[in-house]
């Protein structure tokens, strides 16, 4: 199976103190793909990178299978990208947007209702953008991201700054399009949407990939060597994830003071702080 993104040794430089340092990963077709890190990380540069807005130092970079060099027009067909610069405009409303996009894409204008009913806008097609809550703006963006059915989608920050119903709407929506065989590319601060939605995370500081893997993958390496007991008189006690630790908790259980007994898995959140050392 060909990736749908790989980097091997990825290198840019702006001139200044930032740079992308020997970048290597790879997203596989059907993936949620998340890639993390804190501000000014190089998140955004490598998604301009991945959709040519950018041009790499040195390294190689394949999408769909094919050297970024000889990516062309017709690519990009497969390609769905959501940032902040997918402007809509302000005094068309949400159908005209979309009518728009979609002769710029040459695709039907049938696919335009499908995929507001799919975002949940069909029935506030005619709202002006300019009056659409920030939520109904985003759908309306990713909408416009989703009309030619891209196989792989590039999503800059999807969620940020929408409330926890708007969210998980459109998390439901990102579901559907992966089940449907979108793979997805996210960068997010968010590290419970991380935990959710993707299959694998990537770690990037200051330029740098510094961690991989599945949320879980993540969790178990970065675990505690401990594990938790609450005890029936509301205490909290602390044994090692040894022999000894056992004996004690069976101690406990035989005795019937045991209530939980939890292992220590670090959350995403706190893998990032203490990857990085920084709050997202
Ligand atoms: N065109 C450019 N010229 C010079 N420096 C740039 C350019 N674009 C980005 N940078 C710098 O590169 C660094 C990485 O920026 P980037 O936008 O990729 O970070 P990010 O991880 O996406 O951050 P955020 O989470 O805040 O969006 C920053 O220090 C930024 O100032």
């Amino acid at each position: 199976m060909k990736e749908m993104i790989y980097l091997e040794d990825v290198c840019l430089d702006f001139g200044s103190s930032f740079s992308l340092d020997h970048l290597s990963f790879q997203v596989m077709p059907g993936e949620v793909f998340g890639f993390l890190g804190p501000s000014g990380a190089g998140k955004t540069t490598t998604m301009k990178l991945l959709t040519k807005q950018l041009l790499k130092k040195s390294g190689q970079i394949r999408i769909l299978g094919k050297e970024i060099e000889k990516v062309e027009r017709a690519d990009y067909e497969r390609i769905g990208i959501l940032s902040d610069t997918s402007g809509l405009y302000e005094r068309m409303t949400i159908e005209e947007n979309l009518n728009f996009f979609a002769a710029l894409r040459n695709v039907p204008k049938s696919s335009v209702r499908d995929t507001l009913e799919n975002v949940r806008l069909y029935d506030q097609r005619k709202t002006l953008l300019k009056k659409c809550s920030k939520g109904m703006k985003q759908r309306a963006v990713l909408a416009a991201s989703l009309l030619h059915k891209p196989e792989l989608l590039f999503l800059d920050e999807p969620t940020s700054g929408l409330d926890p119903a708007t969210i998980q709407e459109i998390h439901k929506m990102l579901r559907l399009l992966n089940r449907q065989g979108t793979t997805i590319f996210l960068t997010t601060h968010n590290m419970e949407e991380a935990d959710k939605l993707c299959g694998r995370i990537g770690i990037l500081h200051q330029g740098k990939l510094i961690a991989g893997g599945s949320p879980q993958e993540l969790k178990l390496e970065y675990a505690r060597d401990e594990i938790e007991v609450l005890t029936t008189d509301r205490e909290t006690l602390k044994y090692p994830k040894n022999r000894e630790g056992g004996e004690r908790i069976r101690e406990l259980l035989e005795q019937g003071r045991c209530l939980t007994v939890h292992s220590q898995e670090p959350n995403l959140e706190e893998i990032f702080l203490l990857l990085t050392g920084r709050e997202f």
